[in-house]
């Protein structure tokens, strides 16, 4: 049976709001189990989400070809929802992928799934790194509007992703009402200047200086704070250990931490032990250096 494997995402790295994410190893895997009379989505994720044509994948897959006969399809998932993690954008892509596969009349490249899922989601920081794998930087094409351009990051052959999900769901959408609509000149000159040099020293692969970059967005994470309290625990937690390298995952709940791996155990440790941090899934992940995927059989 085809399968469709997109893995998740995270959003956000430093100052890169909305331009900058990267892909890590906890995947959603749609299966093509058949044709069938009507769309049947066989899923984990409880009554709220859809297990008909409604679901976000079915409606993805439908916008590449309304023709497509309907399917029986079975989702597995280790990427949690409204956690950060992209996983609207990895359903998105799926569904494009989906819809890719089943089509007799459309064939999109990973160019095109790019294109129109950044459209779909509005910003291409998620669907970026999940469509190509990897550390990717994002942003607007000035030359030709409504689409994005995209250069991929090396990725440190020393560091790895650890990541705190807490036990809460949050909404990109409510996340995103807590920012301001205006931000402060001098404040956006700082961010643009901090930004660039990340960007700078991701290309240079200079990660002893990327990841205190990591830790200057004034973008959202000072908005969101009050929302996801426990990126001052995490941060809390790393300083005293001497390491930078937290962010807020995307629009939270996740927090990320860009760690070496020699650093890593410590650090699990300490937020293991940590009350605040109750409840969260605390694991070291890798970053996913292929992104989307379809494997027939
Ligand atoms: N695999 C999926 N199948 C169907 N719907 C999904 C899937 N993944 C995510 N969604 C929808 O997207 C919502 C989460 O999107 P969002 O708030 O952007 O959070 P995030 O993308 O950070 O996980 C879910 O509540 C659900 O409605
Ligand atoms: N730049 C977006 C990223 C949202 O990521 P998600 O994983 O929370 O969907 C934002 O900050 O709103």
């Amino acid at each position: 049976m085809t399968k469709i494997i997109v893995p998740a995402t995270s959003a956000n790295m430093g100052p890169g709001f909305d331009s900058l994410g990267l892909a890590v190893n906890l995947y959603l895997t749609v299966t093509i189990v058949g044709p069938s009379s009507q769309w049947l989505v066989h899923h984990p994720f409880g009554p709220d989400v859809p297990s008909d044509e409604k679901n976000m994948i079915v409606l993805s897959a439908l916008t590449v070809d309304h023709d497509i006969e309907p399917q029986e399809l079975r989702i597995e998932s280790d990427i949690p929802l409204a956690r950060g993690l992209g996983s609207s954008s990895s359903a998105i892509i799926a569904g494009l992928l989906l819809g890719n596969e089943l089509s007799s009349t459309v064939t999109l490249s990973s160019e095109t799934i790019f294109q129109r899922a950044a459209q779909i989601e509005g910003h291409p920081d998620n669907v970026a790194p999940a469509v190509f794998g990897g550390i990717v930087v994002a942003g607007p094409n000035p030359a030709k509007p409504k689409t994005f351009l995209h250069y991929q990051v090396q990725l440190p052959a020393d560091y790895l992703p650890i990541v705190v999900i807490p036990d809460r769901q949050l909404a990109t959408s409510t996340s995103r009402d807590v920012l301001p609509d205006q931000t402060d000149r001098r404040q956006s000159v700082q961010s643009s200047a901090q930004s660039n040099i990340l960007v700078a020293s991701l290309f240079n692969n200079d990660w002893a200086n990327t990841v205190h970059l990591l830790e200057t967005d004034r973008f959202h994470e000072p908005y969101r704070l009050k929302l996801v309290p426990e990126l001052t625990e995490v941060r809390r937690i790393a300083h005293d250990l001497g390491l930078s390298g937290s962010y807020l995952s995307g629009a939270g709940t996740t927090v990320m931490t860009i760690v070496k791996k020699d650093q890593a155990g410590n650090l699990l440790d300490q937020l293991k032990k940590s009350e605040k941090l109750k409840g969260a899934q605390i694991q070291a992940l890798s970053f996913d250096a292929k992104g989307a995927r379809v494997i027939r059989d």
